[in-house]
């Protein structure tokens, strides 16, 4: 017997419990953000960088321009530091003692923390350096 028709909205819906996963996921992201926040003292400070970044762009009303590159030096910090903070937890995980690899893993990881944070060190001076040398005139 033929299927009866769908209305258009029915289509367009996604499958059941489609939508829940997709929420449950972000869930489980922001729970990552958390449980690493909660637990890495580089993260903690990157937050508190991260307002005071806030703030100085408010203080100085930077332009959108400068909001973005502002954003995205943020962005990259964090994600290099969540995903140096999986690694760890990964190393720790599946090599608890001594092996040549775990120590590079690590330390290739901490290496793209270290390039990000040093490329939002280089947006945060060419951004806020001339607003504050006018200031200091
Ligand atoms: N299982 C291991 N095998 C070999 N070397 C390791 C191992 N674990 C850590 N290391 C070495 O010690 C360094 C420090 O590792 P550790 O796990 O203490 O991270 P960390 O740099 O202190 O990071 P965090 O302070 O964010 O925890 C690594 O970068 C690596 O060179």
């Amino acid at each position: 017997m033929a299927e009866p028709a769908t209305p258009n909205s029915d289509r367009l819906r996604p499958p059941d419990g489609l939508l829940r996963r997709r929420v449950a996921s972000f869930g489980h992201a922001f729970r990552g953000v958390w449980a690493a926040l909660r637990s890495e003292v580089h993260l903690q400070f990157h937050a508190v960088a991260t307002v005071v970044a806030i703030g100085l762009g408010f203080y100085f009303g930077i332009s959108r321009l400068e909001w973005a590159l502002v954003a995205l030096a943020v962005a990259c910090v964090w994600a290099a530091e969540l995903v140096n903070t999986a690694i760890e937890a990964l190393t720790d995980l599946v090599s608890p003692g001594y092996h040549p690899l775990a120590g590079k893993a690590k330390d290739v990881a901490a290496g793209a923390v270290l390039l990000a944070a040093l490329g939002a060190l280089v947006v945060g001076a060419l951004v806020f350096g001339p607003y504050v040398l006018a200031i200091a005139e």
